[in-house]
């Protein structure tokens, strides 16, 4: 399969995530048998909030930076879902990430809708400092929109547990009482739950574990490629180390290291930086592009999105793709993938274990009794095994591919919630 490398193609793909995502909802509540307006309320949050966030920058001057928080539909529950800080973040990006945490919610059935959050910004420019009054800037503008029964933020890309922490205490400032439930992803001090940080890649993970059974490729040995090298992806790489796989490649925001004969992943993880970069360390690096097309049993996207488009779908290599990433895989991309039979496990499902654990922490914070490591594991081991069974069983059934399945599972939970409330 696919060892030929083809020019790449022009194309006049959509690489609009929100309309994308839209397209995708349709055809499931479709194939479902949903009537078009339960598609109308699920083509776009419930609520979305923009707000300008002045924040006195360490040279004295005074910096507007513009945030969102987009509620996408709350009939299951309250809305939750990560903040992520990176220049890139636009309105329609947001809303689509909030719509992937409503399915990701209904794969895993948990008691959530989606939510999520962005401020446009550079961290990796800002200093320590100034991104704190960043945070507690964000949660002062969007405080009466959320809160532990509203909507419940957490960590996404470029954010992490010290700035759940800021958030966490600036929002119960403002409440005047201590709200540990109102975010997630908060350092263990905190009350953050064990094994949240690791959830993410965990669940990822399990995917690749039980993706690898049904194409009989075994792990140990298995040729790995991971793009991006942040939270997700380099605890998946070191997962995947620890089960024997080779991790022949990784990347960065600069750049990508490859090493047919499998990189020093302890090394690398010695070494990267809070923002997951690592590259800059090598003067051998080759493209994130380049990375993409490596020859490879496992491809894992684990930074941003658009990263496999109808350009280069024809020349991955790989046989199983496991989207740790959101959205990183356009649908013209899932179509080429599918057809050249690569399994692939998509986003909404793969990338679930981070929510999951988010779930358990706001469990725990609402009861004040905290679970060991192990049970966290546990828990999580169960429910990504039964989600992962239940998409691939329903891709099975229903004769699509593994994309359309998961959005098939995710939104029925949703769609049922509305309907009972009298929405649609
Ligand atoms: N952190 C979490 O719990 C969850 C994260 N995700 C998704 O996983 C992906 C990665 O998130 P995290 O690891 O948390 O972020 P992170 O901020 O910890 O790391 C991001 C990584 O992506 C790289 N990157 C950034 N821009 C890039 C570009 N243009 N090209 C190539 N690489 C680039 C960075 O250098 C870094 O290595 C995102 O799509 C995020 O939405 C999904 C579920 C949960
Ligand atoms: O942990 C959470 O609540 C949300 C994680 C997230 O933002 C995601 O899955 O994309």
């Amino acid at each position: 399969m696919g060892d030929k490398t083809e020019e790449p193609k022009q194309t006049n793909e959509n690489l609009n995530v929100l309309v994308s995502t839209q397209a995708v909802i349709q055809e499931a509540l479709n194939k479902l048998g949903y009537p078009e307006e339960v598609y109308e309320l699920m083509k776009e949050p419930l609520r979305m909030l923009t707000v300008r966030i002045p924040v006195r920058m360490d040279d004295g001057s005074v910096k507007i930076f513009t945030g969102y928080r987009a509620q996408h539909n709350d009939a299951v529950g309250p809305t939750k879902g990560g903040i992520r800080f990176h220049p890139n973040v636009t309105e329609e990006e947001v809303k689509a990430l909030s719509i992937w945490m409503s399915l990701k919610s209904g794969i895993v059935d948990l008691p959530y809708g989606g939510g999520k959050g962005g401020i446009v910004c550079d961290p990796r420019e800002m200093s320590f400092r100034e991104l704190e009054r960043l945070s507690r800037g964000y949660v002062r503008a969007i405080s009466q929109l959320v809160g532990p029964t509203k909507d419940i933020p957490a960590p996404d890309v470029f954010t992490n547990s010290q700035i759940m922490a800021w958030m966490m205490d600036e929002y119960s400032r403002i409440r005047e009482f201590d709200s540990p439930g109102f975010i997630t992803g908060k350092p263990i001090v905190l009350g953050g739950s064990h094994g949240r940080e690791s959830a993410t890649a965990k669940g990822v993970t399990i995917c690749i574990r039980e993706a690898a059974k049904k194409k009989g490729i075994e792990l140990e040995g298995a040729r790995v490629v991971i793009q991006g090298f942040g939270n997700a992806g380099s605890f998946l790489a070191k997962f995947m180390h620890d089960a024997g796989a080779n991790v022949i490649g990784i990347s960065d925001a600069y750049g990508a290291l490859h090493d047919p004969d499998g990189l020093d992943i302890e090394y690398l993880l010695d070494r990267r930086d809070s923002f997951g970069t690592v590259t800059k360390l090598f003067k051998d690096t080759i493209t994130n592009e380049q990375l993409l097309e490596l020859d490879c049993d496992i491809l894992v996207p684990a930074a941003i999105e658009n990263q496999i488009t109808a350009k280069n779908a024809h020349n991955i290599k790989a046989q199983i793709i496991v989207e740790a990433a959101n959205g990183p895989t356009t649908m013209e991309a899932t179509k080429i993938l599918s057809e050249r039979g690569i399994l692939l496990v998509p986003d909404v499902l793969a990338s679930a274990g981070g929510v999951t654990v988010s779930y358990f922490e706001w469990v725990q914070n609402n009861q004040g009794y905290y679970w060991s490591e192990e049970e966290v594991e546990r828990k999580l081991e169960e429910i990504m095994v039964r989600s992962f069974e239940n998409v691939y069983q329903t891709s099975h059934v229903r004769q699509v591919n593994m994309r359309l399945s998961a959005y098939m599972v995710g939104v029925r939970k949703l769609a049922e919630a509305s309907r009972f409330r009298g929405w649609v």
